[in-house]
């Protein structure tokens, strides 16, 4: 008897014959972009667009930050939890995290350049902006598909000028003999949408609606496309986040990046047109950033389900 093969995630290709709007192989991917994250939560994005030198060149200006003093490190605060530098937390020692908001900006980019970098690196500042620029565009593509097999395009222009990105740089230490191999807890992102990028070293796990843990390999023009619970509430539940952890299997040290969009300044809400007799309004309109807070009060923490009890009907 053969054996299954390793279970693991839908893989769509976003290559440029498939980016041209209203174009048949537009219409097919948008039918398996939307089929994915109802299935998994999430989905792999081949994107040829991205470069292996592009690879290459955010992951040594990754590098050039993690090296920089912990003093230093620590200057990038922010006043929304976890989007600043988070490093040293008992729970996940292995873990160190900094955040560039409104990445997409030249004056996002530039303002934590030079709170880093205070005579400046150009190099630094010019790759986190270029990379955030090509994640930008695979998120907007996605989600225009979505909105369009949805059906929801009006709601998501909306948010859409309203959307605020974080470009977050990971680094996971090597774990010593008899440390935790766990690197990130199991958790679903607090974003709209999330794209997840890995180096060399595998670490990503992703569960399964059977509750199975896959491993995702990481490969230079791959990412890792994944809804958010912004996203959830937002499709009025049809699209579920899925839990994901990192766990770190050899000694070597971890490089990844994500890529999350926020909503700021309006609410979000359940388009009309996802709400009927079958599908009744499961969630209430939410402020983003007020829900990020919500998560470390002590209800947040204590939920299962933070967005349900946040704005759930
Ligand atoms: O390091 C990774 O690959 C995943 C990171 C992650 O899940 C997160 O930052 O929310
Ligand atoms: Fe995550």
């Amino acid at each position: 008897m053969g054996s299954l093969p390793n279970p693991t995630l839908p893989t769509i290709d976003f290559s440029e014959k498939n980016l041209e709007s209203g174009s048949t192989c537009w219409i097919s991917t948008s039918k398996d972009v939307v089929r994915a994250l109802e299935d998994y939560g999430c989905f792999i994005a081949t994107f040829t667009k991205f470069s292996s030198e592009m690879h290459e060149s955010i992951f040594r200006a990754s590098e050039e930050l993690f090296d920089l003093p912990t003093d230093v490190k620590i200057l990038n605060t922010s006043t929304t939890p976890s989007h600043g530098y988070v490093g040293q937390v008992p729970i996940i020692p292995l873990y160190e995290g900094l955040g560039i908001e409104n990445a997409l900006t030249l004056q996002g980019a530039k303002k934590f350049t030079n709170l880093l970098w205070p005579s400046g690196n150009d190099y630094f500042c010019d790759t986190a902006m270029e990379y955030s620029k090509i994640m930008a565009e695979l998120d907007q593509v996605v989600m225009r598909m979505v909105s369009q097999v949805y059906g929801v395009e009006k709601s998501y222009e909306s948010l859409l000028k309203s959307t605020s990105y974080l470009l977050k740089f990971i680094k996971y230490r090597g774990p010593e003999s008899d440390e935790t191999s766990l690197g990130i807890v199991p958790h679903t992102d607090k974003s709209f949408m999330s794209i997840l990028h890995q180096r060399q070293v595998k670490g990503l796990e992703i569960k399964l609606k059977n509750g199975e843990w896959i491993a995702i390999d990481p490969l230079p023009s791959t990412f890792v496309v994944m809804a958010g619970d912004a996203c959830m509430a937002w499709t009025n539940g049809r699209i579920e986040p899925s839990q994901h952890r990192v766990m770190m299997k050899g000694r070597e040290e971890r490089y990844s990046l994500g890529f999350f969009t926020f909503i700021k300044d309006v609410l979000i809400q359940v388009p009309e047109e996802l709400v009927d007799d079958d599908h009744p309004m499961q969630f209430k309109p939410f402020d983003h950033y007020k829900y990020i807070h919500f998560i470390y009060t002590d209800e947040g923490k204590r939920s299962k389900s933070p967005i349900k009890a946040y704005c759930g009907v």
